[in-house]
């Protein structure tokens, strides 16, 4: 998927990750990145990493924003500035933390809140499936919720597969890709409508100068 031959343009994507406490949130990025597990990550606020991959034969100038879970703080919500920021999202639980799976819908629910809009890419990662004695939420659940909300599903362990986890961001990547090309045809569309209108009115104005 990331080999280095043929590459066609350059584009550049904003991902946001967003979830509660000890998801995997770090643990997901600096495995994506470096494709190592460390085990421990130590961080209290959001980092942004950047980087460059290549997906589907296209280069790809990467944002990723690491976020700290902030949905239950009592401050007029901090998050919405770094969705604000994003072209797609993805949402992690664990399967070992209910409250951690209760926490999507509220996270996807506030991304078409501040968005403004449905159809933001978005992908659900349910992590920690290696802990299958701690597990608390069924891979049927979070399928269910996933289906509900329109959203891509990825169950996976951060741990055990730096595939599945370059697998899971790099849809979220096409989704996004996919998203830009509908912006641009539509403003392609508006422009050549303008320039129809503009040409138009021109040739009225013409014409009604010719009655005169
Ligand atoms: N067993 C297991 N542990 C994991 C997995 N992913 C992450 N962890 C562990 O879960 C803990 C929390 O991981 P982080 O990546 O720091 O989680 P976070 O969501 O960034 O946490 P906050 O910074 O509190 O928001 C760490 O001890 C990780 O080693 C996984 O797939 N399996």
């Amino acid at each position: 998927m990331m080999d280095s031959g043929g590459a066609r343009n350059m584009a550049k994507a904003k991902l946001v990750v967003l979830g509660h406490d000890s998801c995997g949130k770090t643990a997901l990025c600096v495995r994506f990145i470096t494709m190592r597990f460390i085990g421990e990550y130590d961080h209290e606020k959001e980092v942004t990493y950047r980087c460059r991959k290549l997906v589907d034969k296209e280069v790809i100038d990467l944002e990723i924003l690491d976020t700290v879970n902030k949905l239950e703080s009592q401050v007029a919500n901090p998050m919405e500035s770094s969705i604000r920021w994003g072209d797609g999202f993805l949402i992690i639980y664990s399967v070992t933390d209910r409250s951690s799976f209760e926490s999507v819908l509220r996270l996807k629910r506030l991304i078409d809140h501040v968005k403004r809009t449905l159809g933001i890419p978005t992908v659900i990662v349910a992590n920690k499936c290696d802990m299958e004695n701690g597990r608390v939420v069924r891979r049927e659940e979070g399928q269910a919720l996933a289906g509900d909300l329109r959203c891509s599903f990825f169950e996976l362990s951060v741990a055990e597969s730096a595939t599945a986890v370059e697998t899971a961001v790099c849809q979220l990547i096409r989704e996004v890709r996919v998203e830009f090309s509908k912006h641009i045809l539509a403003m392609e569309k508006c422009s050549r409508m303008l320039q129809m209108r503009h040409a138009l009115k021109k040739k009225l104005r013409r014409s009604k100068t010719m009655q005169w």
